[in-house]
């Protein structure tokens, strides 16, 4: 299981010193864009990204809550990223987007909306590196969790299974403490966490208290 704090709810400010606490213990870097139009709120862009590129060597999980991503996918891949999940909400023409984001030499992930269901991934499971199941609508950190998507998280891994593929499951938002047991055993392999990790006094040592709570 891999943990993928978010950046979100980090102090932009001081966002070089609040990656560095995390650093260490991360194994992703989740990094949410939003461009006040496919979300209601407005976040960073590859010129952040491309800044961060330079003092950190862990693998960036850029998360484009964006319209028309097909537009910033070159600029996103050259700035440093990862791993580049657009949403299935935002592409016309997805099977073209997650083909763009691998010409880059970059794994391709599709996030859902809670609202949308599986099936509309049917034909692109094959193609895709991970799928994000977003657990909160989004827009803000620090949201509660929405807990009929346990049940979402279950059928896309007897999905994969069915299938016998191996992309990766991540989910994000409002994921803590206290439930993030059950998020890992409904399916999870990447859980994101942003205010649980960044809000506490400690994210270095909360990263920890997240691997704890899936083992007990
Ligand atoms: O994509 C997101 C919101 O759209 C964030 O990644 C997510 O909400 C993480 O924040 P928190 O853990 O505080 O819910
Ligand atoms: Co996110």
């Amino acid at each position: 299981m891999k943990i993928a704090p978010s950046i979100l709810s980090a102090n932009f400010a001081n966002l070089l010193e609040d990656v560095k606490k995390i650093e260490k213990d991360a194994d992703l870097l989740h990094i949410d864009v939003m461009d006040g139009h496919f979300v209601p709120n407005i976040t960073i862009g590859p010129v952040v990204v491309k800044s961060l590129r330079k003092f950190f060597s862990l693998p960036f999980d850029v998360h484009l809550m964006i319209e028309n991503p097909d537009l910033y996918i070159e600029e996103f891949a050259n700035s440093g990223a990862d791993i580049i999940t657009v949403h299935q909400e935002a592409c016309i023409h997805l099977h073209r987007t997650i083909q763009k984001i691998k010409g880059y030499g970059k794994k391709a992930g599709v996030s859902l909306n809670p609202a949308t269901p599986l099936e509309t991934l049917k034909y692109i499971l094959q193609d895709v590196d991970m799928i994000l199941i977003m657990t909160v609508n989004p827009g803000f950190g620090g949201q509660k969790f929405i807990d009929s998507m346990l049940k979402k998280i279950e059928e896309l891994k007897k999905m994969r299974e069915d299938l016998g593929l191996n992309f990766e499951i991540e989910v994000d938002g409002g994921i803590n403490l206290y439930n993030v047991k059950e998020v890992v055993e409904a399916g999870a392999d990447i859980i994101v966490a942003g205010s649980a990790i960044f809000d506490s006094s400690n994210p270095a040592q909360t990263i920890k208290e997240f691997r704890e709570a899936i083992e007990k």
